[in-house]
């Protein structure tokens, strides 16, 4: 049995980056932005106004100090003219401030008679100007590769750009494997059970940035088998769950081996996910995870996930690790890494009491795995242990 660490190390040997390909700005949210973007303009792109009142000049801003209102500058539609010491010029938020106009005063802060302003309170410290390229200016980078969230779809918008670059989505292909799983809502016999984890990697691999295809539940024959690895043709990733254990009904081995599969690994020595295998099928990185829930659920943070973001130009990385403080003692570690289902609050970290790879209940209330490296030695309270946080 292989470490974790170096079936980790085998994986990313089964994928590279994929190429990239140019999407509208608007469907680019959660995308992986492949190159380097440059902005194509100055924001603001003129000294802009951050308040509604009036442009003037900072040597009028005195109580008692009357002023001549001689024009208006709104958003969208600047005063073409120059503005002098006596003068305002009526202004509006987002408004580009007049040529001569250094200061604004807000308008609580004034009394307007007709055409005339007299400034009542001079409290404010700042001009309430926001200076040309305040926000960013023509040709500031944002780098690549880097996941697009919601704050930088809006500030690559703001630099005028309609197209990005961005890393094609790897295509996971599912195969549920077992004849004893049906589709939640169908109507299940006696012995029948519904497949789960199919919709919990789904979702997991959604997230992170995979288009996945869930192919319909194979049984337990050859035959259904092999049609469903047909149905998997052309897409980067071939996902089984299940089937991959030492029964009589285990067949993904045996037909992945049929079929030509180079296997790199099969077991690893950790707990959950013992009877993990991987390899290259044709073009397509293929990885089969074991069928307990809880078990295809860990591997799919511990592995599937980091191969996902190798394949999005993202990094060779393990799930990012943190640190906690240990809420109770906890007896030697067997020869396998143990990803114990915890849950953390305020910096303390609880495993549950309940560790058994098919109780989703318990998964569904952790918040991190915690991790218990082969032969980790007993542990007391307050100690200092790792965790991946889910
Ligand atoms: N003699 C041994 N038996 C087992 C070993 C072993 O080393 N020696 N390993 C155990 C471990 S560890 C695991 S994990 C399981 C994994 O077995 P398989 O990958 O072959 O999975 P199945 O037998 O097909 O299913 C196990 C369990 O999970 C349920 N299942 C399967 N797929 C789904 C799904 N998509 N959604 C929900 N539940 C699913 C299935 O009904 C079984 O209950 O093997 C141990 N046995
Ligand atoms: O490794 Mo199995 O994945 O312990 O339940």
């Amino acid at each position: 049995m292989i470490s974790v660490e170096q079936a980790l190390e085998q994986l990313f040997e089964l994928v590279e980056p994929l190429e990239s390909e140019a999407v509208a700005l608007a469907s680019a949210h959660g995308r992986t932005l492949a190159k380097p973007v440059s902005a194509r303009r100055d924001q603001p792109p003129f000294p802009a106004s951050a308040m509604d009142g009036y442009a003037i000049h900072k040597s009028d801003y005195q109580v008692g100090r009357t002023l001549k209102v001689i024009g208006e500058a709104a958003a969208g539609a600047r005063f073409e003219y120059k503005i002098f010491e006596g003068e305002a010029v009526r202004i509006f938020t987002g408004a580009p401030v007049p040529t001569g106009a250094d200061w604004i005063v807000i308008q609580e802060d004034i009394d307007a008679i007709g055409r005339q302003i007299t400034i009542r309170e001079t409290s404010e410290t700042k001009s309430y100007i926001r200076p040309a390229g305040a926000d960013f200016k023509t040709g500031q980078t944002l780098d690549a590769p880097q996941v697009l969230t919601p704050q930088l779809i809006a500030l690559l918008a703001s630099m005028n750009i309609a197209n990005v670059s961005v890393t094609r989505q790897p295509e996971v292909a599912i195969i549920s494997t077992g004849s004893e799983l049906v589709m939640p809502g169908e109507i299940p016999s006696d012995d029948q059970i519904i497949a789960s984890n199919t919709f919990g990697l789904k979702a997991m691999l959604q997230a992170s940035g995979a288009k996945v295809r869930v192919l319909p539940i194979a049984h337990d024959t050859a035959p259904a088998l092999r049609t469903a690895f047909a149905l998997a043709q052309g897409a980067d990733l071939i996902l089984t769950i299940g089937g991959a254990s030492v029964g009589d009904h285990d067949l993904v081995a045996g037909i992945t081996q049929e079929l030509g599969m180079q296997r790199s690994f099969y077991k690893v020595a950790m707990r959950p996910g013992k009877p993990l295998m991987a390899g290259k099928l044709g073009n397509a990185a293929m990885i089969g995870l074991p069928g307990n829930p809880v078990s295809a659920m860990v591997c799919g943070t511990i592995f599937v996930i980091p191969v996902v973001r190798a394949m999005l130009g993202l990094g060779m990385a393990p799930a990012p690790q943190r640190h906690a403080k240990l809420k109770t003692e906890m007896p030697i570690n067997g020869p396998r890494a143990h990803y114990m289902r915890a849950r953390i609050e305020d910096g303390i970290i609880t495993p549950f009491e309940r560790q058994d790879s098919a109780l989703l209940t318990v998964l569904a209330e952790a918040n991190a795995l915690l991790l218990r490296p082969p032969h980790d030695p007993a542990k007391q309270a307050g100690e200092d242990v790792a965790f991946v946080p889910l």
